[in-house]
């Protein structure tokens, strides 16, 4: 007798940090009918595969209230709630998944009023104040860093991970890099999280003259909002907005240059790129070192504040690196020993055990 697949709805908005974990959980759960819960005009109405229907609510700004005891916020909250609320019942919905951030309020709160299992995902060392808010609502509160149960006492924590996206699980990705570099040749990755850094942008082009003049080639990818984008040329440097193949890049890199996001963290990772972290200097409270202190705690990479960064010492940080193969082949070892290739199983058994008992 057939029977009819679990619905679940997604509650993931705003960044690929947010999004991509979410994305490759929904890859596991293929035997689900998925649905996703946004906000309109952030990057899930880009990235979320089509075959996932969006629903949208209004909760912009929720975030920066958060904490606030304004009227106007808890008016904004409830209200979504009750968004939220009529999404599930109108479409039977068995259970919520969430990444945390803003939207994960509303769908927490929805979804318990209702009796509906969720689970949250907290990628980042520090959780976030929604996660550490809401946590102890949940079912299950899963965490991409050990580190991170530390800080939820009163929530059900179980270490999964951070789910990648299967193609940088695959080896034979890196194949499929569609970008001119001669095999061999040492490779810098520029990266900024999913929308640039345009601090780090300036930092680079400072210094990479050095670099090719090593034999070194970058591929700087600098997001959408850099004035000065187009300012570098050079035979061995490739400037890109944004680049889809990701796993295919850092696979084949000798080094990255990068903020110190969750997903791009779990990503290097996965694929063992060694890395320099320069993390968001305004990332809500300084997450983003916390992050890149799990990697620097095991010699996976070394991280510089920005205010202490010139574009000096990164010149010769790098330099140094490049001479050093065996330095980055250790860091390598040490990123790829920290990785959780199954953390899409995990995370998705953890989903089935909850959902499913029900
Ligand atoms: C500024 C800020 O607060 N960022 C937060 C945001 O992540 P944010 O999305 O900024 O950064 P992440 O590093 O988590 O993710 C970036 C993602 O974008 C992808 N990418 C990037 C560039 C590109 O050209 N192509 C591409 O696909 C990366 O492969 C990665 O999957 O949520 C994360 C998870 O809560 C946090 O850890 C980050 O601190």
């Amino acid at each position: 007798m057939a029977h009819t697949p679990i619905r679940l709805l997604i509650a993931a908005s705003g960044t690929g940090g947010h999004l991509f974990p979410a994305i490759a959980l929904a890859e596991h759960l293929s035997d689900y009918q998925i649905e996703w819960l946004g906000v309109p005009n952030r990057l899930e109405t880009q990235l979320v595969p089509k075959q996932y229907p969006l629903n949208t609510i209004s909760v912009e700004g929720f975030q920066q209230g958060f904490g606030l005891a304004s009227i106007k916020v808890l008016g904004r909250l409830i209200g979504s709630v009750l968004q939220v609320r009529k999404i599930l019942q109108q479409g039977n919905f068995q259970g919520v998944f969430t990444t945390g951030g803003y939207i994960a309020g509303p769908a927490v709160i929805a979804a318990r009023s209702l009796g509906l299992p969720v689970i949250l995902h907290e990628s980042n060392a520090l959780p976030g104040k929604v996660t550490r808010f809401f946590g102890p609502w949940c079912n299950a509160v899963a965490v991409g860093f050990e580190v991170a149960s530390q800080y939820l006492s009163r929530a059900k924590t179980v270490c999964t991970g951070t789910p990648v996206r299967s193609q940088f699980l695959d080896e034979a990705t890196a194949a499929s890099l569609d970008l001119s570099i001669p095999e061999g040749a040492p490779l810098i990755v520029v990266f900024g999280g999913s929308q640039g850094a345009v601090a780090i942008n300036k930092l680079v082009r400072q210094s990479a003259s050095a670099w090719f003049d090593a034999g070194a080639w970058v591929v700087h990818l600098v997001g959408d909002k850099d004035p000065d984008a187009e300012s570098l040329k050079h035979p061995q440097y490739i400037c890109l907005p944004f680049y889809n193949n990701m796993a295919a890049l850092l696979q084949r890199a000798s080094l990255a240059i990068t903020r110190s996001g969750a997903g791009s963290l779990t990503e290097m990772a996965v694929c063992g790129t060694p890395a320099i972290l320069i993390p968001f200097p305004f990332a809500a409270e300084d997450h983003q070192t916390y992050n890149a202190k799990v990697f620097t705690s095991v010699g996976a990479a070394i991280m510089f504040q920005q205010s202490d960064l010139t574009d000096e010492r990164l010149r010769s940080k790098v330099l140094e690196l490049l001479q050093n193969p065996e330095e980055l082949q250790k860091m390598r070892r040490a990123a790829k020993a920290i990785a959780v290739p199954d953390s899409a199983d995990r995370l998705a058994q953890l989903v089935r055990d909850l959902v499913e008992k029900k």
